[in-house]
């Protein structure tokens, strides 16, 4: 006992000026963790929010994006927080009554004001573009257009929102900011890795846009839109089809195959006994096809369908015209393209009418794609209706032509091969984002994306933290090794008799 008694006596780690030294640097090697963890820990989240409706040719959406308030120097990510599909058709249907226009946007308004947090409202950016629908309708009928933006206009300033205008959107800016939507998501900017091409199908106009290999800008500079983004320049190549959007390529189908007027139309792109009757004035009552028009027709014409895939595509083809081509290089209507680049992501209509056919899967080879077509198409109108009585019957009897009009677009129009057919993937959303350009306008209009790169701390945060605690470790270490003196009188072993 009395030999315990000594060493506890002699042991200098148990004198009381050591146990306190111990005791404090602990505390203060704690204490310093704590606040370099709790320092650079991400505070709970604010966010700051913008709000885009996408006046497209066949319906509006609005989408509601969010991003974190302290970074407000734009480097915080940017993600949909909430979409809402306007009820009724696009805002360019409402030509004939304008103020309809407004009124349908205001209940996804409604959505909005209940999404964004009140205190939010004020400061947020509230955005309207319009694309195909609406440049059909000013080429055709400009009044018309300003009286379906004024009403629009006013709709959307009835809303404690900040209210940044309604336009619309040029088709270089719809591809762009399309391409600009999927790099971003994809994080592909900011790091600067190879981009994806961006493909979308609307309504009434479809984009390509890509950045090609060695791309002369100077052959076609008005498919050419240069960005810095994070530090890195990109030549963008787009092109915007006016009127090869799914609905008014339609049209252009059916005003090929009704030129002459007839009662009626065997149809190789709608199933066998399809039957409907189309009105000749309907079908013509867009600038895609109202030059078209046969002179002597009857007010209807009954359209029956044969279902096809190979005549369907024959049809399709000759609504392309390759004859012509004043650049080195062009895809289709003597639109200069360069060759393909990388991978793609096909978005809207490409989505919902591959998604439908099961056809989404880039494995699956062209071959097989078209046999599947061929497959669906020469399927009875019956048995489809009985197979997908969930289905829009509209959008349902319209799959066989959609679908190869995609493949034709895709492959004659735009010089997919069976090789590069494989790079398309065909998207919804990125990331819980929707593909589209939405997301792309807004980035832009609110300098989101620097032109270059942001600077970052020299060290993640787990870096920082682990080095912090390292050094305060060392410095105890060496703090108790100062206290060597005292040592050596420990250094011998008490004798145990
Ligand atoms: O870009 P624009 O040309 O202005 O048109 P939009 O923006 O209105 O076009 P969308 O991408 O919303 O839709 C493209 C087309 O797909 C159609 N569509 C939407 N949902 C669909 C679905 O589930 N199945 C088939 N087609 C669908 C829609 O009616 C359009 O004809
Ligand atoms: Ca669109």
């Amino acid at each position: 006992m009395s030999a315990q008694r000594e060493m506890k006596e002699k042991n200098p780690w148990h004198t009381p000026l050591t146990i306190i030294i111990t005791v404090i640097g602990v505390i203060a090697i704690v204490a310093l963790v704590t606040v370099a963890v709790l320092q650079n820990r991400p505070v709970p989240q604010k966010y700051k929010y913008g709000i885009v409706l996408d006046a497209g040719s066949s319906h509006t959406a609005l989408y509601i994006y969010e991003w974190p308030a302290e970074k407000d120097n734009n480097t915080g990510r940017v993600e949909q927080k909430h979409s809402c599909k306007v009820k009724g058709k696009g805002i360019s249907s409402y030509a004939a009554e304008p103020e309809k226009a407004g009124m349908s946007l205001t209940e996804c308004m409604r959505e909005a004001e209940m999404q964004v947090p009140s205190r939010r409202h004020q400061e947020t950016p509230l955005y309207l573009g319009a694309t195909a629908g609406m440049r059909l309708l000013n080429i055709e009928n400009r009044e018309a257009s300003d009286k379906v933006f004024e009403a629009v206009e006013k709709a959307l300033q009835g809303f404690p929102f900040s209210y940044q205008g309604a336009r619309i959107l040029s088709g270089q800016e719809e591809g762009a900011f399309g391409w600009v939507t999927v790099n971003y998501l994809d994080d592909r900017l900011k790091q600067g890795l190879e981009t994806t091409g961006a493909l979308d199908l609307g309504g009434a106009s479809t984009q390509i846009s890509f950045v090609p290999h060695e791309y002369d800008i100077s052959e076609s500079p008005s498919n050419s839109v240069a960005f810095r983004l994070y530090g890195n320049d990109y030549n963008l190549y787009t092109h915007s089809f006016l009127c090869y959007g799914k609905d008014q390529v339609l049209r252009m189908a059916l005003a090929h195959q009704t030129r002459s007027g007839p009662v009626t139309m065997s149809d190789p792109c709608f199933h066998p006994g399809y039957s409907v009757t189309r009105n000749y004035n309907a079908l013509y009552d867009s600038p895609c096809v109202s030059e078209r028009k046969p002179k002597e027709a009857p007010l209807n014409f009954t359209h029956t369908g044969v279902g096809n895939f190979f005549r369907c595509q024959e049809v399709v083809k000759t609504l392309f015209n390759f004859t012509s081509c004043k650049y080195s290089r062009c895809s289709f209507n003597g639109i200069f393209q360069p060759p393909l680049q990388g991978s793609f992501g096909a978005f809207s209509a490409y989505y919902f009418v591959m998604n439908f056919l099961n056809l989404t899967d880039s494995s699956i080879p062209l071959e097989t794609v078209k046999a599947n077509l061929a497959n669906y198409c020469g399927t009875p109108w019956n048995q489809i209706k009985q197979q997908h009585p969930e289905v829009k019957e509209k959008y349902l009897a319209e799959y066989c032509f959609s679908g190869t009009y995609i493949v034709t677009l895709l492959t004659e129009g735009y010089n997919f091969t069976k090789e590069t057919f494989s790079k398309i993937k065909f998207i919804k959303e990125i990331k819980g984002s929707d593909a589209g350009w939405t997301l792309g306008y807004m980035l832009n209009l609110t300098n989101m994306i620097p032109a270059e790169a942001p600077d970052s701390p020299p060290l993640p945060h787990a870096g920082y933290v682990s080095i912090v605690t390292v050094i305060a470790l060392l410095l105890f270490i060496l703090f108790i090794l100062s206290l060597r003196p005292i040592w050596p009188k420990c250094s011998k072993k008490p004798q145990i008799v």
